[in-house]
């Protein structure tokens, strides 16, 4: 089974355009659980530009009040800073089920690579070592897309990783283009070595309604998927019919007087 994960961190974006409390997070995330996730995902960002630390906290106290996976996600080699403890030090704090490692920095608009495990290696193995005595799972993020010589991704298994995640960037943007099977083929050909070398497999970025179950149909065994920006946005979509027709409901009561 493939486990969904909602990542929230556009929910933040929103509510950190205005300052205040609105929209809230955790209510956000309460819906999603209500409605069925599996777990939440975040990806506290340094600069602070979305998540910050006391949403990581406040989340790690719903998915415990849920009893489901906190998967928290970051760069274990960006420094502290003021507002942002670093990644290991947030993982120490709150023990997510799942820590996800993803080689990004401040410049990225978005996360837009995995690790190279033959050359991250040597330094990923004692952090991995240090995550998983939290009694966190670890997963590392991962290119699929390259070709098998480039990705090495079954080296994540000697980093000590229990599990990795494949980047779907490149498969969404190759999405209905004529090269998707191919791409698809090799995110096949990544999961399936992956799991000759006895990890777990999980996948996301920019996933959606509309890419994913050909992504699932196409490659075999992936554990978790994890779907923040296009669910966030669909929702929008989906949601804002009921809202609209609520704020005529109101502006209708009001004008006949029992407002
Ligand atoms: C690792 C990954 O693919 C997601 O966490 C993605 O990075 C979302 O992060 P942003 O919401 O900051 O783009
Ligand atoms: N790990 C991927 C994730 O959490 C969400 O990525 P996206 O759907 O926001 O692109």
């Amino acid at each position: 089974m493939t486990v969904l994960s909602v990542n929230v961190n556009k929910v933040a974006v929103l509510r950190n355009s205005r300052g205040g409390g609105e929209p809230d997070v955790v209510q956000a995330a309460r819906a999603c659980l209500d409605a069925g996730a599996h777990g939440i995902t975040v990806h506290p960002r340094p600069d602070a530009r979305h998540i910050r630390a006391d949403d990581v906290y406040a989340l790690a106290e719903l998915t415990r009040e849920y009893g489901v996976e906190f998967n928290l996600e970051g760069n274990p080699f960006a420094p502290p800073r003021p507002g942002y403890p670093g990644f290991v030090t947030l993982c120490d704090q709150v023990r997510p089920a799942q820590a996800t490692l993803v080689p990004d920095g401040d410049a990225q608009l978005t996360s837009d690579h995995g690790f190279d495990f033959v050359r991250d290696g040597e330094a990923l193995r004692p952090l991995v070592a240090e995550l998983k005595a939290f009694g966190c799972r670890v997963s590392l993020f991962a290119d699929a897309h390259t070709v098998p010589e480039q990705s090495r991704i079954e080296c994540a298994a000697e980093c000590g990783a229990d599990r990795v995640e494949l980047y779907t960037g490149p498969y969404a943007e190759a999405f209905g283009r004529a090269d998707e099977a191919a791409v698809l083929s090799r995110f096949a050909g990544a999961a399936a070595r992956a799991g000759a070398a006895g990890l777990g497999v999980n996948a996301g970025h920019d996933l959606s309604q509309a890419n994913l179950g050909r992504f699932l149909g196409g490659v075999a065994g992936v554990q978790e998927v994890s779907i923040g920006h296009a669910l966030i946005g669909e929702a929008l979509y989906a949601g804002l019919a009921a809202t609209v027709r609520g704020y005529l409901a109101i502006i209708a009561a009001a004008e006949r007087g029992d407002g």
